[in-house]
């Protein structure tokens, strides 16, 4: 695989103290990596620096090779998507689209045969007059990312694009952002607190923590492997349950097997059934009054009540030190 970025040993410490801190990453070619953390850990830094938006304290980033770190915004081949939707709002969306072209002297004809293209692209053919008070969210987060892709940009640096919009809109704009991506072979560095969001488009993702990353793998594996209790607790669902020995015991909702009280060995009580669209979270108090959920498909939830005794088993899970505090 192709290193299309490199970040190596990165630090930004704002003058508060506040940053990030010795952040080595290499970004493949043609993928769309995830920059994942809670409000505040650092995601935003990181690719602001790649766009050239912040002062890099210590280190490097290398884009093709070439060393780009103390490079304009304007003179990076990298593009950038913020949190808002960002076009002129006196402009038409020609004109909006338009002004990055015109600026690098492309003939009037191609500009337009470019745009024509790039609506095409995202889905928004013949809306070249319209303005942007007269597109919706989404529509409008459209055109900023048709903006960023006309330029061509090595890179594509997508900070919170879809947050402005609402969970229907949002996952659609996932899977245009995943056809787009395919469609021209872009590399792309998105940013997103989301988790969901995260898993779903992405190739690899980094979970952040406090100005670190705490882990990079493919969404599977952080998933299925997630190296320490706070990765655990950021993606998907899990029961945390304390162990004798101190550890934690940290076991996925799937993985908590249901059935009838003389299925399986552990006993268990049913306290609540909450139904949650095509499936439900069964909650079990366990005989020393752990709690535990339990994924279950709607038919299955059906046989239960509440105060019920049934049984459990657990197919997998892992330890953590619990030292490493929850947070
Ligand atoms: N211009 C700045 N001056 C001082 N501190 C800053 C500045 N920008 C960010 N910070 C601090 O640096 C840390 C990382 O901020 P950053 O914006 O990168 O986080 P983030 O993970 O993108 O968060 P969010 O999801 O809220 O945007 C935070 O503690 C933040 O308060």
């Amino acid at each position: 695989m192709t290193v299309k970025v490199k970040v190596k040993d990165l630090s930004i410490i704002y003058d508060n103290g506040d940053g990030v801190r010795d952040v080595n990453l290499d970004i493949y070619e043609n993928e769309i990596l995830t920059l994942l953390g809670p409000s505040g850990c650092g995601k935003t830094t990181i690719l602001r620096a790649i766009g050239g938006f912040n002062k890099v304290t210590q280190g490097s980033i290398l884009i093709d090779d070439q060393e780009i770190t103390n490079l304009e915004p304007e003179d990076r081949p990298t593009g950038m998507v913020f949190q808002g939707y960002n076009l002129w709002p006196h402009m038409s969306v020609y004109d909006n689209l338009a002004f990055g072209l015109k600026l690098r002297k492309v003939k009037k004809v191609e500009i337009k045969e470019k745009i024509k293209n790039v609506l095409d692209l995202v889905k928004l053919p013949g809306i070249e007059k319209k303005y942007p008070a007269q597109l919706s969210g989404g529509q409008q987060q459209r055109v900023a990312i048709a903006r960023s892709i006309l330029l061509e940009p090595a890179v594509l640096l997508l900070d919170e694009p879809f947050s402005a919009l609402d969970a229907k809109i949002r996952q659609e704009m996932r899977l245009e952002l995943k056809r787009i991506q395919q469609d021209l072979n872009l590399t792309v560095v998105f940013v997103t607190h989301d988790q969901e969001e995260a898993m779903s488009i992405s190739d690899r993702i980094v979970v952040m923590d406090k100005g670190h990353i705490s882990q990079l793998g493919t969404p599977n594996e952080i998933y299925d492997n997630p190296q320490s209790q706070y990765v655990a607790s950021f993606i998907g669902a899990m029961n945390f349950l304390p162990t004798e020995t101190g550890q934690t015991m940290a076991i996925r909702l799937e993985d908590v097997l249901v059935g009838p009280a003389s299925m399986y060995e552990q006993k268990a009580e049913v306290e609540a059934i909450m139904l949650v669209g095509h499936y439900a979270i069964l909650s079990l108090k366990t005989q020393n009054n752990q709690h535990l959920q339990s994924y279950v498909t709607r038919t299955e939830s059906a046989k239960y009540l509440e105060g019920d005794a049934i049984s459990y088993q657990i197919a997998k899970y892992q330890m953590y030190d619990k030292k490493e505090a929850l947070q």
